[in-house]
């Protein structure tokens, strides 16, 4: 065979979503690719345009900036009390922090449950304001009214089911999917997302052979957290991923640095700088 014929033969690796050449902005179509390629892809959570455009470089194709920046950047305990103001101000700065990553703004605890109206109003400031590309809200069924309207009126949904932590108050933290029951609910909720447009859908903490059954029924990308090895894609709050965060972290969560450690020490070392008088040194002064 020659090489022009085995290349072409090859799936054509210049477009992968992550390791690919493209530098355009992604898009949800660009997406839909990757699972007709049978490419796995990361995506990480990001709040500030530093963070967003240290990924990007890094070539992460998809960045969320999830209603976890309650926990993650603004001290909150939960995501319930995030607010449409703060996501859209920090949705903003992780756009004005990439060039090529598809930005998905969450729709905060809220902004989306009093029906499609509401929901249409939230997302269109994401849009606009904000500039993301994508948005996601939680829940299945409960909330196809909601992803039919946003798709229909051009705004793209990620879905997000299993553990919905809006919904800690009355779910908990915990596995979801566990009884028979539950696990063909979830694989509703799963087709509905998809039958109501939704571009990708988002597993969070459900056994890995629900996800893996959900990912070969669906034609749209899944994105596991806590969802095992089986679906299309991978999301980690990038805060676990980087080891930053303080206290307890969920068990599906590796810490890929120690930035809490290395931070800690950058500040001990500058103040130990400051008491003792080795710095500013010459070099850092002005005459
Ligand atoms: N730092 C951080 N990482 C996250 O992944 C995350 C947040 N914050 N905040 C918003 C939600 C809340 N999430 C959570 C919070 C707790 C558990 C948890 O305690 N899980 C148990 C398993 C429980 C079971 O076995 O049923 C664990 O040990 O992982 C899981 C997901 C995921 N999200
Ligand atoms: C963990 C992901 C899926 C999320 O919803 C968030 O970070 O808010
Ligand atoms: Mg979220």
């Amino acid at each position: 065979m020659t090489l022009q014929a085995a290349q072409k033969q090859a799936p054509d690796s210049s477009k992968a979503l992550y390791g690919g050449k493209g530098t355009r902005r992604i898009t949800v179509h660009d997406i839909a690719a990757a699972k007709a390629r049978g490419e796995k892809w990361p995506m990480l959570t990001a709040y500030d345009a530093m963070t967003a455009s240290v990924f990007d470089e890094a070539g992460i194709p998809v960045i969320l900036v999830g209603d976890s920046m309650g926990n993650c950047h603004l001290g909150y305990d939960t995501t319930v009390p995030v607010t449409m103001d703060e996501m859209t101000l920090l949705s903003a700065a992780v756009v004005r922090g990439t060039k090529r990553a598809l930005v998905v703004g969450d729709l905060p605890f809220g902004s989306y449950q009093e029906g499609p109206v509401q929901a249409l109003r939230n997302a269109t400031r994401l849009v606009k304001e904000a500039g993301v590309g994508a948005i996601k809200l939680e829940g299945g069924e409960r909330s196809l009214p909601q992803t039919e309207l946003l798709v229909q009126s051009g705004i793209p949904v990620m879905s997000h089911l299993g553990l919905t932590p809006q919904s800690v108050n009355t779910m908990g933290y915990r596995v979801q999917g566990r009884s028979d029951e539950a696990a063909h609910k979830l694989l509703r909720d799963a087709k509905a997302a998809q039958d109501a447009g939704a571009f990708a859908l988002v597993l969070e903490l459900v056994p890995a052979e629900l996800a893996a059954e959900v990912t070969r029924s669906l034609d749209i990308p899944t994105i596991g957290i806590g969802a095992g090895a089986g679906t299309d894609a991978q999301v980690l709050v990038w805060t676990d991923m980087a080891g930053l965060t303080g206290g307890k972290v969920p068990r599906f969560t590796k810490p890929y640095a120690n930035l809490r450690a290395t931070l800690g020490d950058a500040a001990k070392a500058f103040a130990e700088d400051v008491a003792g008088g080795a710095f500013p040194a010459e070099e850092h002064t002005f005459h």
